[in-house]
């Protein structure tokens, strides 16, 4: 690791978790001792390699103030946005005056609590020379069928190039905050993610295969999985 170049963290956590379905966000959901978002800051925290962590949190937020971990030194909170890119953007906007161009920003979704710290090394140390940036994910392994509207298939793809995209996502400061500005300005369908910003600037980011159970808690059943793979890392979740 280059000694000048500065690793930032961005979290988004202003979503609502619409598919979750459930009455509060579905970051401040339990999982044992702790909730999602703690059990995700905690593993960030206890990364040695960050200068500072920003999390997005949504206007308004109430249960983030009964959260002392959200008072640590290392983090600086935000308020998020409409769309994950707003809220990624407003903690880049956070960090700009104590950043320089080419430091790098890794994002990562508050609800994969799972991250693991070999995954994060993996990332830093493939990347380090990288100009763009890249991010996580996990090659696809079911075979894929591409239907019509009414459910009649079209075709089988080819899944031997296909990854599922997880997080953290890692660019490089000023390109990452271009590329979502201009995703945004131009009103870009499907930027679901930061590499998608990336790609539509023209940029390729590179893939770095993660760790399966790095899970991102989308629905109900995603609770239990996460709760089993925790305990599978040593984490109490009873
Ligand atoms: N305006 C938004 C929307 C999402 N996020 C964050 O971006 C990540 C995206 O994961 P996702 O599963 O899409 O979260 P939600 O948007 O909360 O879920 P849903 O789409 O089911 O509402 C989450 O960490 C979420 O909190 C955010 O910071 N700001
Ligand atoms: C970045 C991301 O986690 C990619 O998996 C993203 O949050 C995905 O959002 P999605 O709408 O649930 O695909």
């Amino acid at each position: 690791m280059q000694n000048s170049t500065q690793y930032w963290v961005i979290v988004p956590a202003a979503g609502i978790g619409k598919r979750m379905g459930q009455k509060c966000p579905k970051q401040y959901l339990q999982l044992g001792q702790y909730t999602i978002l703690e059990h995700t800051l905690r593993r960030l925290l206890t990364f040695p390699y960050f200068t500072k962590i920003v999390v997005a949190l949504a206007a308004g937020d109430a249960y983030a103030k009964q959260l002392s971990i959200l008072d640590d030194p290392k983090i600086i909170k935000v308020v998020g946005g409409k769309e994950r890119a707003d809220s990624v953007l407003a903690g880049l906007t956070a960090l700009k005056a104590q950043s320089s161009v080419n430091d790098w920003v890794l994002v990562h979704d508050v609800v994969r609590p799972c991250v693991r710290h070999s995954d994060l090394q993996q990332l830093i140390s493939i990347l380090s020379d990288h100009p763009v940036g890249g991010l996580l994910g996990v090659r696809v392994v079911d075979t894929i069928k591409r239907t019509s509207e009414q459910g009649v298939i079209e075709q089988t793809i080819d899944r031997h190039l296909l990854w599922r995209a997880f997080t953290p996502q890692m660019f490089r400061f000023q390109l990452l905050c271009d590329s979502l500005q201009q995703a945004l300005v131009n009103k870009v369908k499907g930027i679901t993610d930061e590499a998608s910003a990336i790609e539509h600037a023209g940029f390729q980011p590179l893939m770095v295969e993660g760790a399966e159970d790095n899970i991102k808690i989308t629905r109900p059943a995603d609770l239990a999985l996460a709760a089993f793979y925790l305990q599978q890392q040593g984490i109490a979740c009873e």
